[in-house]
């Protein structure tokens, strides 16, 4: 594609918004042992932080999104007091801005973090205290960072509605929208469709993860009978579209491509994919790196977005995430300037504060760096 050539190091320089990023799946592996140590939590398969780290990702490396969510035990384990949830919650903001990430919108499942008895209320609340706190250092320290929160129901759970309520319950004091995740075969989206009625009666927004482990049906139901804001991965979009005969995803235009009513619509309506490089070839709903649809969808004007997922599960950063599809794809500065603003642009947060973000930081922040 187009801009200047990049080199790896500078990649941090960049800014960058994140919308898909789970708050259990981003953890520093040394926060997992002390916290695991001091909660006298003893399930961790590993004792020391570099062998821990590389026990998520390869235990999450298993080509099944069943089983990579299986790692997330561990993690949601050390997470159920105020204050595992204040530390965790200020770390990834510390961590995300040590990345350039500009603005965050960080996911996790309150119903998931009840089993010390803290309500679903107090955790919300602990988590936005420790976003606070991790904005707070990070404009001390000179690099400013907006955090934001989405709710997420378990799709195998039945408690979608509550979750939903207490997102609205949040809504002015930094949770700005709703999502469904867990395993996604045998869970369709309209399971709860009741939650997202209530969003929508509510002038509320909302994600949901669709075509990652289960294709095209999934993302119809999000879209049709939902009404989905965005869908977390959707990458099996690409089911919908037929290639011209003998197209190379590396560098072909892909001007003869045939969409399907699903993936028209999904480009038509510009509904944001989360697109999730790493994470979706960990799960297996791509082969490999080389063959993950991020650049067909791109050049087919996708309102495409990259982003983590689970960094920890993943080893990864953005700047990484970027760095991985630079070399798969050959992007430069421009792409990633424009993938930033797609995302920028998808946010659930209020417009105003979306442009001043667009105008103000992140074309300004590209401007220097392609000079
Ligand atoms: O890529 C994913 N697909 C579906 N579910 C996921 C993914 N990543 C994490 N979670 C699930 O979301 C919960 C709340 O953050 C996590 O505990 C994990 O079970
Ligand atoms: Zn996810």
């Amino acid at each position: 594609m187009t801009g200047t050539p990049l080199e790896s190091s500078t990649l941090v320089l960049a800014p960058k918004v994140v919308l898909h990023d789970h708050l259990d799946g981003g953890l520093r592996p040394a926060t997992v042992l002390d916290l695991a140590r001091r909660q006298g939590y003893q399930d961790l398969p590993a004792d020391d932080a570099d062998s821990l780290a590389r026990w998520f990702r390869e235990a999450a490396d298993s080509g099944s999104l069943e089983r990579y969510l299986e790692t997330f035990a561990h993690t949601v384990a050390v997470m159920q007091t105020v204050p595992a949830l204040e530390r965790v919650a200020r770390e990834c903001v510390e961590d995300l801005a040590a990345d350039g990430v500009v603005y965050a919108e960080i996911r996790y499942a309150p119903e998931q973090h009840l089993e010390a008895g803290l309500t679903l209320d107090e955790v919300v609340e602990a988590v936005l205290r420790g976003f606070a706190d991790g904005e707070a250092d990070a404009a001390r320290a000179g690099r400013p960072i907006v955090v934001r929160c989405l709710v997420t129901a378990m799709r195998h759970a039945a408690r979608s509605l509550e979750i939903a309520e207490l997102a609205v319950r949040y809504r002015d004091r930094g949770v700005v929208g709703f999502d469904i995740a867990g395993a996604e075969a045998g869970y369709p989206p309209t399971r709860h469709l009741g939650a997202f009625e209530f969003m929508r009666a509510n002038n509320s927004r909302f994600t949901i993860h669709a075509g990652e482990a289960f294709g095209l049906p999934s993302i119809h139901e999000a879209i049709a009978f939902c009404g989905t804001d965005r869908l977390g991965h959707g990458v099996r979009v690409i089911d919908d579209i037929t290639l011209p005969e003998g197209a190379d995803p590396a560098d072909e235009s892909f001007e003869g491509a045939v969409l399907g009513d699903v993936a028209g619509i999904v480009r038509d309506k510009r509904i944001p994919l989360e697109l999730c490089p790493s994470s979706n070839v960990q799960t297996g709903a791509v082969a490999s790196m080389a063959e993950h649809p991020f650049n067909v969808l791109a050049r087919l004007r996708f309102r495409v977005t990259v982003n983590t997922d689970n960094r920890l599960m993943s080893d990864t950063t953005m700047s990484r995430e970027f760095d991985r599809l630079a070399a798969q794809f050959g992007y430069g500065w421009s792409d990633f300037e424009r993938f930033t603003v797609n995302a920028m642009k998808s946010a659930f947060l209020h417009f105003d504060q979306r442009l001043a973000l667009i105008d103000d930081v992140i074309k300004p922040g590209y401007a220097t760096l392609i000079g």
